[in-house]
């Protein structure tokens, strides 16, 4: 049976092929966000004595479906840099997770921190797709790279100014990057074919990163408890999604989460 990675990487895939059709990979250039000037994301996510939060912009996902029924993605991205977010993750996969690259631009245009571009990267062009619609950073996933292709795509990145969370789900993809070419590693700690999450696993596989690599760790995160675990663990940021979007107010579950109260 196809994994689900399998299975939205092949759809990426055939999405891409019209998409080129449409939209050349010159034809970006001429986008009106494409010259903005980007931030930095691995800076906004070394924050002292604390753990910084990306917190993600998303719909629904294929383990949960639809996440939030009334789901206006600017007025959750507003809540978030509020209430004290470090970065925002805006999915714009649309099959899977009815994401959006029209949010990212929206979202870019009112977002005075750093946003990432999550979606499933198997072609330089998404990179450049991702910098003309006001990303400051993508997401690789290690996994769904064969060969060289990670090294490729971290080059595309570089080349068009923005940074890269590489991400990872077993130890032996994390003790196979190259460490000279990653600013930023993030291990999922959901298992995509149980769908559990395991954050002591995901902290163990960060300890494997070098020092001065900036460490994320993602998904299931919902609790305090797991911030704090996350801190003594030296971890710099924690990637959050559901827990946040499923909160009326989610800027107050994120203020919680941080332990500021208002
Ligand atoms: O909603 P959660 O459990 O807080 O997880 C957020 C984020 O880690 C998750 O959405 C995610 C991590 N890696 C991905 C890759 C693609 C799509 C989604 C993801």
């Amino acid at each position: 049976m196809a994994s689900i990675l399998e299975k939205i990487t092949d759809q990426t895939k055939e999405d891409l092929k019209k998409r080129k059709r449409e939209v050349s990979f010159q034809d970006f250039e001429s986008f009106p966000r494409f010259e903005n000037q980007r931030k930095s994301f691995s800076e906004a996510l070394k924050v002292d004595h604390s753990v910084s939060i990306i917190a993600e912009v998303k719909k629904a996902s294929p383990s949960k479906g639809l996440i939030r029924q009334d789901f206006d993605p600017l007025k959750i991205a507003d809540r978030y840099i509020e209430s004290g977010a470090s970065a925002i993750s805006v999915l714009t996969d649309e099959p899977f997770f009815q994401g959006s690259l029209k949010y990212l631009e929206r979202i870019s245009e009112i977002s005075p921190i750093p946003l990432l571009r999550k979606d499933f990267i198997i072609d330089p062009y998404q990179v450049k797709e991702a910098r003309a619609y006001g990303a400051d950073a993508v997401l690789l996933i290690a996994t769904i790279c064969e060969g060289s292709q990670l090294s490729e795509l971290l080059a595309a990145v570089k080349e068009m100014g923005l940074q890269a969370l590489v991400e990872c789900y077993h130890q032996e993809e994390v003790e196979s990057l190259n460490w000279d070419e990653i600013e930023i590693v993030g291990v999922n700690n959901r298992n995509l074919n149980t769908f559990e999450v395991d954050l002591h696993r995901g902290i163990e596989l960060l300890k494997l990163a070098p020092e001065g690599v900036v460490r994320v760790s993602e998904s299931g995160i919902h609790k305090k408890e797991d911030i704090r675990k996350l801190q003594e663990n030296d971890i710099h940021s924690a990637l959050i999604g559901e827990h946040l979007i499923r909160q009326s107010d989610p800027g107050k579950a994120l203020n919680e989460l941080l332990g500021i109260n208002n």
